[in-house]
């Protein structure tokens, strides 16, 4: 009978994704105390004590700065993540977020909610007010983009197709995310450049030790007098008193943003919207289906894919017993591995072994079952962080995602 895994759930996950994980195979609940993987989108994972039973974490998101990522590698613990998953959506919020703030929208719907619908002059007070409101174009204006992953690009091959100019930054920026830019996107060379150039700047990187307080007093002033900044990243990544220090000075023009905190509140330079980036059906339900995948193959047969610490590993299923080994990226694991095995008289079938940075991942298949004294022998090496037993169900439960 194959063993039922536990899944802790901490926030609102679509159904679409809870269903890739079927009971009897799989129990997923919000009072799991024994979790063998939890499942999370922004809850805060810093405060919680993560049970010893958790082997993996999955995150229906982009953003992992809310789990303990090294904490975790050191226990062997992948974090999964949907990278792309809920770009789209982003970008539809950024693009909403320009055009708020070019077109005055937040005070004229104000105005608008204010007016005596029942007065006879109601039409002149309309033409009269909308005079305050009159915005202005997004085409012909230039966009700065701070990070070109997945929201960044999309966002720059919108505002290329509305008529905009656009010029983005990123130094980490990988092939497929290069090849992936429309054509007509500027490259600049700091975030300095991209503060000075852009009519709006939008900023789309990982809240990290470099990125905290990217934009900050004194790179701030560096941009156009009236420029829009939006951040749909991570409240983290702008400093708010400088933010607040520039819309005091008429510097900036407005901050449109996805965190509202109390210092931004009543301010009237201000757009905050909250954390409302992600939360659209498509987007809630691809982050969930991709996590849940990835998750299951996992569980089931030590595959990662998308995890944030771990390499991407995938071994085809050829043989019922399967061990998985997470342990330290340092000389002799590999050997150390194989000659615990070979004692035992185990025949590797199949092996592969990858590492990324400090962590290094084994999946080793072997003719004949493992007994408990050899997966503890494993677990007892130096350096191995964690080892998992994935023998195939015998029992006809499902082990292959859907
Ligand atoms: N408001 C919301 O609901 C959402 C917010 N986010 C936030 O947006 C961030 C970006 O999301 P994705 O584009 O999906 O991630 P991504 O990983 O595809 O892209 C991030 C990009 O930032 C770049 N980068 C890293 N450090 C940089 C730096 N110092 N300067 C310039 N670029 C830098 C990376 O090279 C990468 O290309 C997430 O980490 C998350 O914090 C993501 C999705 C939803
Ligand atoms: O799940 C959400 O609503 C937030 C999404 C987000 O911030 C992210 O994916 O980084």
């Amino acid at each position: 009978m194959a063993r039922t895994f536990e899944i802790l759930v901490l926030n609102q996950i679509s159904a679409s994704g809870l269903k890739r994980l079927p009971a009897p195979r799989y129990h997923v609940g919000k009072e799991v105390t024994q979790p063998d993987a939890v499942l999370l989108r922004s809850a805060d994972m810093h405060t919680m004590a993560i049970p010893a039973s958790v082997q993996a974490v999955a995150r229906a998101g982009a953003g992992t700065n809310n789990i303990p990522v090294p904490a975790l590698s050191a226990r062997g613990v992948p974090v999964f993540n949907a990278p792309g998953g809920n770009a789209n959506a982003v970008k539809e919020l950024v693009l909403t977020g320009m055009l708020l703030a070019a077109r005055n929208v937040p005070a004229a719907l104000q105005f608008v909610a204010g007016l005596d619908t029942a007065a006879a002059d109601l039409d002149q007070v309309v033409e009269d007010g909308k005079k305050a409101f009159a915005g202005y174009e997004l085409a012909g204006h230039t966009l700065g983009i701070v990070g070109l992953g997945k929201v960044g690009a999309l966002v720059a091959d919108a505002a290329i197709k509305l008529g905009m100019d656009v010029l983005g930054y990123d130094p980490e920026i990988t092939v497929d995310a290069a090849w992936s830019l429309p054509s007509q996107v500027r490259r600049a060379t700091s975030v300095a450049e991209v503060l000075k150039s852009g009519h709006f700047v939008t900023l789309h990187v990982p809240l990290v030790k470099a990125t905290r307080d990217l934009v900050n007093a004194d790179n701030i002033a560096l941009m156009r007098r009236g420029a829009v900044l939006l951040n749909f990243s991570r409240d983290g990544v702008v400093n708010e008193q400088a933010v607040l220090g520039a819309l005091a000075g008429k510097h900036l023009g407005r901050y449109v943003c996805d965190f509202p905190s109390a210092a931004l509140a009543g301010n009237d330079g201000v757009i905050a919207l909250p954390h409302l980036g992600a939360s659209t059906r498509e987007a809630e339900d691809n982050c969930a289906v991709m996590v849940a995948q990835q998750l299951r193959d996992y569980l089931e047969h030590g595959n990662v894919a998308n995890a944030v610490n771990f390499p991407s590993v995938s071994m085809a299923r050829e043989s019922a017993w399967r061990v998985a080994i997470a342990n330290a990226n340092v000389p002799n694991m590999l050997g150390q591995i194989s000659t615990t095995m070979a004692r035992a008289g185990l025949n590797i079938h199949n092996m592969v072994n990858k590492s990324r940075g400090d962590v290094a991942y084994t999946l080793v298949d072997v003719d004949s079952p493992v007994s408990a004294q050899v997966l503890a022998e494993l677990a007892a090496i130096a350096g191995v962080l964690a080892v998992r037993y994935l023998p195939q169900p015998t029992d006809g439960a499902t082990s292959d995602p859907d």
